[in-house]
């Protein structure tokens, strides 16, 4: 059996405030395979961004990762900064929502393009321009009009993003992680830096990690979709066998909070839009989570059982190497006997 490219068992991030520590991600089996795709949801402060952080090696300070977590065969938890920079940018890459913020805005597009090449790669600077120029015309800034010597501020959102995405690929790195890619993007500009993404990663055999709020990419976009809550994965699997048959009370709720399953489940107003149902009531802050099932109280189907202990990772389905797995005790769909 070939190893997974990214593999997590156990792994938790624990941040330490004062005398107190706390997990704001628990306990996550997840694995990724070369070339496979993955959609991580789930709603704001579920620890998306903080399980990504973690595999890139860039959590805030007093944070730190427990249990396992290695990429292909090596274990990165623990691992110090100078062996992460040998990987990170080369073996794995990173596209933030907010392409500002992780651009640098003294520095010319070309140069930083070029950096990953000469850093990683040892490439001579005429080469890494030229790698860069390539790159530049590959991700839809041709030239002239898209010059290596252009500032950042100097071009649109989209076009920044376009440039942070030249940026990921530069060393044809095995994982791609895209947080939020087009959230800050609008609407036409996100489906075309989408199509993008789509298409790089369908040429070049890069695993993705997708981390969203929207199903409606999730699905046309992944091949297993993890969700999750209160820093834990509370339902995965193939991403066609969890839209079907989703069986976590709060998947389901935010698929029907979602304009793609409002619209998929055919619920309308009297205008004809979508009607959105949202959840009642937010996710646990981290440090006042219950030692329990942390959605019970805000689920309509919890039981008694559901406020004594934390419901396991649980088979809903199994379909040759892909598990559907859901952490309920009383979840709405269950293929085989638990
Ligand atoms: N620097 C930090 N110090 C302390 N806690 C943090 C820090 N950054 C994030 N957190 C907390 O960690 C938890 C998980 O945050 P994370 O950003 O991973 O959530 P998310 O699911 O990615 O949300 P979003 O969709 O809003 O980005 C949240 O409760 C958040 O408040």
């Amino acid at each position: 059996m070939t190893k997974p490219l990214l593999h997590m068992a156990g792994m938790s991030v624990e941040l330490t405030a004062g005398k107190s520590t706390v997990d704001i991600v628990c306990d996550i089996d997840l694995e990724l395979n070369r070339g496979e795709r993955l959609g991580i949801v789930g709603e704001s402060g579920s620890g998306k961004s903080m399980t990504a952080l973690a595999v890139m090696g860039l959590l805030p300070q007093r944070m730190r990762v427990r249990g396992e977590l290695s990429f292909d065969g090596r274990n990165l938890a623990g691992l110090g900064e100078a062996d992460y920079c040998g990987y990170r940018g080369r073996r794995t890459a990173m596209i933030f929502q907010e392409p500002m913020t992780a651009l640098n805005p003294v520095k010319s597009i070309g140069a930083q393009i070029a950096e990953g090449r000469r850093l990683h790669l040892g490439e001579t600077k005429a080469d890494a321009e030229k790698k860069a120029r390539a790159l530049l015309d590959r991700v839809g800034l041709p030239a002239p009009r898209f010059d290596l010597d252009l500032y950042p501020h100097q071009l649109s959102g989209g076009q920044r993003q376009r440039v942070m995405i030249a940026m990921a690929i530069a060393c044809e790195p095995d994982l791609l992680i895209a947080d939020e890619p087009t959230t800050a993007l609008d609407v036409t500009v996100q489906a075309q830096i989408l199509d993008l993404l789509d298409e790089l990663i369908e040429d070049t055999g890069t695993a993705l990690m997708l981390i969203t709020h929207d199903l409606g990419v999730v699905s046309e976009m992944t091949d297993r979709i993890a969700v999750m809550y209160a820093g834990r994965i509370i339902e995965t699997g193939r991403t066609d066998d969890v839209f079907a048959r989703m069986a976590h009370p709060y998947a389901r709720g935010l698929f029907a909070a979602s304009p793609h399953g409002a619209a998929l489940g055919s619920r309308h107003q009297g205008d004809g839009r979508p009607r959105l149902n949202a959840i009642p009531g937010i996710v646990p802050d981290p440090f006042g989570r219950p030692s329990h099932c942390s959605f019970a109280d805000r689920c309509s189907f919890a039981e008694a059982d559901c406020r004594q202990a934390i419901p396991a990772l649980d088979l809903i389905n199994s379909d040759g190497n892909v598990q559907h797995r859901a952490a309920c005790f009383h979840p709405r769909e269950r293929m085989v006997a638990p």
